[in-house]
């Protein structure tokens, strides 16, 4: 029995880089009552998204190196239950899943709780994927988990008539999700050589960079380019050579985008996710040579 006090639980799933953090950062933390938390797991020993959050007041607590819904008897559940024994509770808990985690295993760790009330479990799409995704053997799974368990679905990167992909049509069809539709998929359409297809077999694997010098961005986006057959997702905050300033890089989609980044870490940060093998391996030694390379010039010039 669920105690009428209980912390409202906000679950936020969708796969690699769907828009989940953006979406909590418009729509989500507006709405959050003030003394609220937010669990993010990001599955990298870095967690990037913890940076992206453009939280003011919130508390946030971050979940690295793993995917918090394969260490359910692990980090997750220590993790609520630590935040259960703190004097002071949330008014509410907002949990920013990875990319790669069934949101039913965590919301099932979350209904244990008498303390806890989960409220909705929001699923990002993103549109553009999902015939890809429904079609990859490797993504169909977690990604049709994903839309299955939510209560609300957010469909985003449609085109401009809002008309679902046949695939995901197919999936939503008697659906009882609520569903909100957003537009946008023109915006930066990838180009087909660059879109990954997940030819390999291994598991998910990530590996993290900390960068002390300005990286070439046209030689980094070419390694990525080079590697979109292994390589699902990247971002990172960086200094690119030649601009102004600290950017947020993301690949997503096969999609290349930089902006401006709201906070500058000590080091630049760069994580990727893709699939485990010697292919993801020697782009991360690739990665560690340019990170060098830029490095050196940087030393031989002071
Ligand atoms: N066109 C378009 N791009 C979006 C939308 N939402 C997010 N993006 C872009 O997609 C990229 C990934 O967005 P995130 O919000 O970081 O995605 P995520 O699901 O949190 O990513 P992971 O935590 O790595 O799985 C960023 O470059 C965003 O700007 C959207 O609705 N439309």
């Amino acid at each position: 029995m669920k105690t009428t006090d209980a912390i409202p639980v906000t679950l936020l799933s969708g796969f690699l880089g769907a828009g989940k953090t953006s979406y909590l950062n418009r729509r989500l933390l507006p709405n959050l009552p003030p003394d609220s938390l937010i669990l993010v797991n990001d599955f990298g020993s870095i967690n990037i998204d913890a940076e992206l959050i453009e939280y003011r007041d919130e508390r946030i607590m971050q979940l690295s190196n793993g995917c918090i819904c394969c260490t359910l008897g692990g980090s997750l559940a220590e993790r609520l239950a630590e935040l259960l024994r703190q004097p002071v509770l949330p008014a509410s808990l907002l949990i920013e899943a990875s990319g790669i985690a069934n949101p039913t295993r965590i919301a099932d760790l979350v209904r244990l709780s008498p303390r806890l009330q989960l409220q909705e479990l929001v699923c990002l799409v993103d549109a553009s994927q999902a015939e890809r995704h429904s079609r990859d053997p490797r993504v169909r799974e977690v990604w049709q988990q994903q839309i299955d368990a939510a209560t609300h679905l957010v469909i985003n990167r449609l085109t401009t008539d809002l008309a679902l992909p046949p695939a995901l049509a197919a999936l939503l069809s008697g659906h009882p999700a609520s569903i909100e539709k957003e537009a946008g998929a023109a915006i930066s359409p990838a180009p087909a050589t660059q879109v990954p297809r997940f030819t390999r077999t291994g598991a998910w694997q990530s590996f993290s960079l900390n960068l002390d010098q300005p990286i070439d961005g046209d030689r980094l986006a070419a390694l990525f380019a080079e590697y979109a057959d292994v390589l699902v997702r990247a971002k990172g905050i960086v200094q690119r050579q030649g601009r102004e300033g600290t950017e947020v890089v993301q690949l997503t989609g096969g999609r290349l985008s930089w902006s401006s980044a709201l906070r500058r870490p000590a080091q630049g940060q760069l994580v990727c996710i893709g699939t485990g093998g010697p292919r993801l391996n020697r782009l991360a030694e690739r990665l560690r040579e340019l990170a060098r390379v830029e490095a050196g010039a940087q030393t031989a010039l002071a």
